[in-house]
């Protein structure tokens, strides 16, 4: 922050300035167009955009070297926030609650969706100077740039275009010139057309039985996404009705324990595989496909694969050369980012196969919902951009760098793992969209559980340890309702006392004034206060049908992307998963040298000492076990051959 308050003094920002509370009036927030003071006086004496500012706060525009972009931090804006950041320090959720005018002008509703934001700790003023950040991080022109299709993604130079994947028919996006809506639509309708089919038992299996039970092969954002939308849709009782006498399946880890699972009471003849891989060329979901088609074929025999294997990626070059008919893959693009991919084939082939694809449909369509309302809504009623902003405020000025998201709602149990990849994999990045080191840390831990699950295992340190801004998810009409007669209430509306309860614990509360009242022991008294003030937003759906999932979805996603362009980052990038990857694949030669040579690792090997010395321990646990030669090797229980040896 030293080159930031050289650059500010040099333009006649002072301390005084800096510490000048903004006069933001009340309800400003919600339509004010008006500057901030401190970007008015920016603006005033003729440095508009930071963006050519060099430290010492002359104008760079002759030199390349100082045309350098500074980055946001160094704003006015920023500054503004940061000495905020004493104002809010100084103010407990307990009395901003009682604030009725507060409370309404922190509550925001977009069709059926009712999100509170009112126990963030915020005032009308921080949401003002969000806004005047996300004008000068020029929010609206990143959105709009991705909107349109441009190269946003700059290290892979591609557009970032997954919310072209829920667009109605009619509509036009452009991808270096080429309007892409009509092939997503092209796809779309192959899915409908192969999921009857194999739905209505006109596409068979090899021994001419209907394909019944699914399984997916895929990891990642390739697995992530999908799993949490099945999860969701499982008890909602249209979606249950649809999908009577169908399995669907995921196959991730490439750990055997995960083929044993998925594969588990299969049987070859009435299933349908489905690789998932955008690149496939993942280790894992590559090991997966060979492992479960020779379950297949050695059953079924190869040309079983024709007709029992299908695949979803970008790269049909591979999915031939793997043996899968390009007939039989659906495709999708490189502007379609992993994790921003369920609403691709990715999560619509499988999905379509077990609830029917009119269902998909829904779900699509609640996800393109959420983005026209991100893409067309001003910013002070916009709710992911509102969710992004708060997300900044809480991380990077107030330094809570964790995220729990707590739907109350079991069918939304795999939805914090999908949130945590979005988020972390897209945002959790050291260098800005230049390359340049960012001075504030990025990216929040995102972790979940459902309630009331999670209040028996980690609240506990969000009540009483660390501060860790909260996201209730609750549903106003359960998938399943259960009333026993001469119970108080229902057992929906029993989860629900605990969404309403737990966001106002960790608001208000409980201080020693309040215990001794209540006669606590004096000594138990620390152990019992509950400092309160710990931040959550509240986002309440009308019920958790497929278009609400796709709401929900979209609402993430798009929150995500509202936080990279404001942190200034490549928010559709993932370098930071490479470097494991290769070296896994270093460890993978070395060990396939050991088991077929039955030799331990040396120093040669370039390993160093500790992994060496636990690589060898694995080995020797094993008896320097060589690979068997001549013959697949599978659990018993898992292939119906007489020639299956359990060795391993
Ligand atoms: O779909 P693919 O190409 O198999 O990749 C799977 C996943 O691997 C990652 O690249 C991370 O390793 C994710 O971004 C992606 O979703």
């Amino acid at each position: 922050m030293q080159q930031s308050a050289i650059a500010l003094q040099a333009s006649g920002f002072h301390g005084a300035q800096l510490h000048g509370r903004p006069q933001a009036r009340r309800g400003a927030w919600r339509g004010a167009t008006a500057p901030h003071p401190v970007q008015a006086a920016f603006a005033q004496i003729g440095h508009t955009d930071t963006a050519h500012m060099t430290s010492s706060g002359s104008s760079s525009a002759n030199s390349p070297k100082e045309a350098k972009k500074l980055p946001i931090a160094y704003s006015p804006e920023w500054m503004a926030l940061r000495e905020h950041t004493k104002e809010v320090e100084s103010l407990h959720l307990r009395d901003l609650l009682v604030d009725e005018e507060r409370t309404d002008s922190l509550v925001r509703e977009h069709n059926g969706l009712y999100v509170d934001f009112s126990r963030q700790n915020v005032t009308e003023t921080t949401m003002q100077l969000l806004l005047n950040l996300a004008e000068r991080a020029k929010l609206r022109t990143k959105m709009n740039a991705m909107f349109a299709g441009e190269h946003i993604n700059n290290t892979e130079d591609r557009s970032v275009l997954h919310t072209a994947l829920r667009m109605p028919r009619d509509e036009e996006v452009y991808v270096d010139g080429q309007n892409v809506v009509p092939d997503v639509w092209e796809v779309l309708d192959k899915i409908k057309d192969f999921s009857e089919r194999v739905r209505g038992g006109e596409w068979v299996g090899a021994t001419s039985k209907p394909l019944t039970d699914v399984v997916a092969i895929g990891i990642g954002g390739s697995y992530l996404g999908p799993l949490f939308v099945h999860t969701a849709m499982q008890f909602d009782e249209p979606c249950k009705e649809l999908a009577r006498g169908r399995r669907l399946r995921f196959l991730a880890n490439v750990d055997p324990v995960d083929v044993a699972k998925a594969l588990n009471g299969l049987n070859p003849e009435t299933t349908l595989v489905i690789v998932i891989s955008k690149t496939f060329t993942t280790t894992e979901t590559m090991l997966n496909a060979r492992t479960v088609r020779t379950w297949l074929t050695a059953e079924l025999g190869q040309d079983a694969v024709a007709k029992h294997m299908v695949a979803v990626s970008t790269n049909l070059k591979l999915v031939k050369e793997f043996g899968i008919d390009p007939a039989n893959a659906f495709g999708f693009w490189d502007w379609v980012g992993g994790r921003y991919s369920v609403t691709s084939a990715v999560g619509l082939l499988p999905l379509a196969l077990q609830y029917g694809y009119e269902k998909m449909e829904e779900f699509l369509q609640g996800a393109h919902d959420i983005d026209c309302h991100f893409r067309d809504a001003p910013f002070q009623n916009n709710i992911p951009v509102l969710m992004g902003l708060i997300s900044i405020w809480n991380s990077t000025f107030l330094g809570r760098s964790s995220v729990a998201v707590l739907p109350y709602c079991q069918a939304l149990s795999k939805f914090p793992s999908h949130i945590q990849q979005v988020a972390m994999e897209s945002v959790g990045k050291q260098v800005s969209v230049d390359g340049e080191p960012l001075p504030f840390k990025a990216g929040e831990i995102y972790f979940g559980e459902p309630g009331t699950n999670g209040q028996h295992s980690f609240y506990q340190l969000i009540h009483q340890g660390r501060i860790v801004p909260c996201e209730f998810i609750g549903v106003v009409k359960s998938q399943q309702s259960v009333y026993l007669k001469g119970e108080l209430v229902s057992n929906h509306d029993e989860l629900m006392c605990n969404f309403f309860a737990q966001a106002d614990a960790l608001a208000i509360g409980k201080d020693s004034v309040t215990l001794r009242a209540e006669n606590v022991p004096e000594y138990l008294i620390p152990h019992k206060t509950f400092s309160g003030n710990r931040p959550s937003t509240s986002l309440l759906l009308p019920s958790l049908s497929p278009f609400r999932v796709g709401q929900l979805l979209a609402l993430y996603e798009n929150r995500v992307a509202t936080q990279g362009f404001m942190w200034n980052v490549n928010a559709f990038d993932q370098w930071g998963v490479e470097l494991g990857k290769v070296l896994a694949s270093r460890v993978r030669t070395m060990m396939h040298t050991a088991r077929t040579r039955s030799r331990r690792i040396t120093i040669t090997d370039g390993f160093n000492p500790s992994t060496r010395k636990m690589i060898n321990r694995y080995l020797d646990g094993k008896n320097q076990m060589l690979y068997p030669e001549g013959s697949d090797v599978f659990p018993c229980d898992l292939i119906h051959s007489d020639e299956c040896e359990a060795k391993f």
